[in-house]
């Protein structure tokens, strides 16, 4: 039999920044594929949106109200999950934010708050899941990147900074964590409409500017993404670490 499985039935999963866009559609993607799913964002309100979503599909919803970029929050996280016996099994690093401002602009209060959801918070959920996976036997961390990572957009140098430094930083913990069984790899979406890009995208001038570079000519449907984040999070990714996936509808490689 070569067809490994794409189910996670019988997995638990916790995707940070589940309250809204991508991190919901990962969510429920999730549990739509069998999976158990902790769901951590700021507002409890979206939390139980989101939760409403998956115990409709049959799995179960963990809710933290939490703000990633809160070391002591992360902490109370892991113990609380650890009291009730629940193991993670797949970490997907989803919240993020963006301050598109110049970079002659970018203000030390930008950067830190920038600096500290996208990159920081991804970094001490991959600790704490590691350190739990690896006394497990293995696991699935999956952060979430972006094209801005790769190449240059106009929206931000910090945000960049963040996103590279996201495909780096899953590179060498995949070096070191491999060996316990450890999969680490990340998603480089190209533009999906979420609450953090439906202003940008509803301008019809950027959208134009969007889709000149954009080989198959629209922006990515939540769908899109879930797919590749479930391939990710399954046995069928068994042997591919450190990696980062672009799901960009091309642009990635759009040269002239
Ligand atoms: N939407 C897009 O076109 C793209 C998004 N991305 C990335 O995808 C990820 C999700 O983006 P979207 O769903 O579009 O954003 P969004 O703004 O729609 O949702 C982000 C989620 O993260 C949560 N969050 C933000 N800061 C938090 C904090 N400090 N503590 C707890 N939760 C926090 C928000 O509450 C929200 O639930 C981000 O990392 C973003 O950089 C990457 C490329 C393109
Ligand atoms: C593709 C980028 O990640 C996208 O561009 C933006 O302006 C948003 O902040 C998203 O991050």
């Amino acid at each position: 039999m070569y067809l490994p499985s794409f189910s996670l039935k019988g997995k638990t999963a916790l995707v940070t920044g589940a309250g809204r866009g991508i991190g919901r559609a990962i969510a429920i993607g999730y549990a739509e594929a069998g999976a158990d799913v902790v769901i951590v964002s700021r507002t409890q309100s979206d939390l139980e949106e989101t939760a409403e979503f998956i115990h409709r599909v049959g799995t179960k919803a963990y809710l933290f109200e939490a703000d990633v970029t809160n070391k002591g929050q992360v902490e109370e996280i892991f113990e609380t999950l650890d009291s009730e016996h629940v193991t993670v099994d797949i970490l997907v690093n989803n919240a993020g934010m963006n301050i598109r401002s110049r970079a002659l602009d970018v203000s030390d209060e930008e950067w830190e708050t920038i600096m500290n959801t996208n990159l920081r918070s991804a970094f001490w959920f991959s600790q704490k899941a590691g350190e739990r996976m690896k006394e497990a036997g293995g696991g699935k961390i999956i952060t979430i990147s972006s094209v801005a990572g790769h190449v240059a957009l106009r929206t931000g140098v910090v945000y960049a900074s963040t996103k590279a430094a996201i495909i780096q930083m899953t590179k060498n913990l995949a070096l070191e964590w491999g060996q316990y069984g450890i999969n680490v790899n990340s998603i480089g979406p190209w533009y999906f409409k979420t609450p953090l890009t439906e202003k940008l995208l509803a301008d019809q001038s950027y959208l134009d500017d969007i889709l000149a570079v954009t080989p198959q000519k629209r922006v990515g449907e939540l769908p899109d993404l879930v797919g590749p984040a479930v391939f990710l999070a399954s046995e069928a990714a068994n042997y591919v670490n450190g990696q980062t996936l672009f799901v960009d509808g091309g642009m990635s490689i759009q040269g002239f």
